[in-house]
């Protein structure tokens, strides 16, 4: 893709993009909250079903649960209330898959390839453990040999405010990494990103084509949403830089515009394509990136910082001046400057008060601390340098 001009080279990833996830928000699901819109599902299912059988391999997060679950039980709005949003995703997932199902039946037409579903519950603790994360890849890799579509969302039902992953743009973002895949969809009840809200501004202007982690999404993405969903606006901009970091663009398109998805694959130039121009983090600092949640803060002097941004090393006790939080071996912590930026972020060997008793101390002063394995408080392959 060398020498390309940005149109040519957005044009070639689209047209030859093999890997899709796609992901759909509440408000387009459930038409703003009025119950699951089966004819808007329709359009959405059969054109995933022809991006399948034309060989795209497609991953589908599916958000809805929650607010299809409140339309169900008669409530006139999304509850504050952790355990009804818990009961109301769990009444509006069966309802969610069920019309997956059904649609997709509708799509069987004899000599055709079938397309089955299959349900992936979930949530940021399958995620944060390394063998969890591996089992969840190979599985939704068997479903794809297999030609199902893997319907993933958030198992809203066990998750709860201090682990959950939060939104469905960042759950996409994960498995875009998880699977590396080509493209990240994401389809939302906008044209895209615009330089400010267009809900509260009718002037604002579409942005076709951006590059991930551009501080100016950010600013313009502000934090406002449908209400009816959770990300917003800059939930979709942050998990276009995440996604980035396996190579995965993305484009953030209007779900409700005729064909999308089929438009998308033609190559045209729809909605906000984000280009995924950030360097590419290998397999295992991708998986250590989808750590959402750190349980604590190492404050490291400048040596530490230099030998660890500068030399690619692992992070020794020498190098701390202080620690914050009661984290635990193989948690993830925050490491920062001097100046208190963060700059790194790791999985830490030893427990707070281990790693307390031996803060600033040289190897060979802890070398017979039976708690302290190797001297090493992270190892290199667990830490990512930002
Ligand atoms: N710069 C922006 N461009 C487009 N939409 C924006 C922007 N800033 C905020 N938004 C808001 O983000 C909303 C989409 O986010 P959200 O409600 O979470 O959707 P979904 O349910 O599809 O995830 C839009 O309806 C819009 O009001
Ligand atoms: N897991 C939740 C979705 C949370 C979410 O991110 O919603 P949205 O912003 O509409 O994609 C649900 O199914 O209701």
């Amino acid at each position: 893709m060398k020498n390309k001009s940005p149109e040519k080279s957005r044009n070639l990833l689209q047209t030859k993009a093999q890997r899709w996830i796609i992901k759909i928000g509440s408000s387009l699901l459930t038409d703003d909250g009025r119950g699951l819109d089966r004819e808007a599902i329709r359009t959405w299912v059969k054109q995933i079903v022809a991006l399948r059988r034309s060989g795209v391999e497609v991953i589908l997060v599916s958000s809805g649960s929650v607010s299809a679950g409140v339309q169900r039980l008669g409530w006139s709005q999304r509850p504050a209330n952790l355990k009804e949003r818990q009961a109301a995703a769990s009444v509006g997932q069966s309802a969610l898959i069920h019309t997956y199902e059904k649609l997709l039946r509708e799509e069987d037409i004899p000599e055709e390839v079938p397309v089955h579903c299959g349900q992936v519950l979930l949530t940021h603790d399958d995620l944060r453990s390394r063998r969890r994360y591996l089992n969840a890849r190979s599985a939704l890799l068997t479903l794809l040999e297999m030609n199902v579509l893997p319907i993933i969302n958030e198992n809203d039902t066990v998750s709860y405010n201090a682990i959950n992953l939060g939104d469905n743009d960042t759950l996409a973002a994960v498995v875009s990494n998880l699977l590396d895949a080509d493209l990240l969809v994401i389809l939302t009840d906008q044209d895209g990103i615009f330089d400010a809200d267009p809900r509260s501004n009718p002037n604002a202007k579409l942005l076709a084509e951006v590059n991930a982690g551009a501080a100016m999404l950010e600013r313009v993405a502000g934090s406002g949403g449908s209400g009816v969903g959770t990300g917003g606006m800059l939930a979709k901009v942050r998990a276009a830089t995440r996604a980035a970091r396996s190579g995965t663009s993305t484009i953030i398109a209007n779900g409700r515009c005729e064909d999308v998805l089929l438009r998308i694959r033609h190559g045209e130039a729809l909605g906000t394509f984000i280009h995924a121009r950030l360097p590419k983090l290998d397999a295992r600092k991708r998986w250590l990136a989808g750590h959402l949640r750190a349980r604590g803060v190492l404050h490291l002097d400048a040596g530490a910082v230099l030998a660890l941004k500068q030399e690619g090393g692992s992070l020794l006790p020498v190098g701390v001046t202080a620690l914050e939080g009661n984290f635990h071996r193989g948690d993830l912590v925050l490491c920062k400057d001097p100046e208190g930026h963060e700059f790194a972020r790791g999985l830490v060997n030893w427990d707070a008060t281990v790693a307390l008793r031996c803060l600033g101390k040289k190897s060979r002063d802890i070398a017979d601390d039976p708690d302290v394995a190797e001297g090493i408080l992270i190892h290199r392959d667990n830490l990512l340098i930002h």
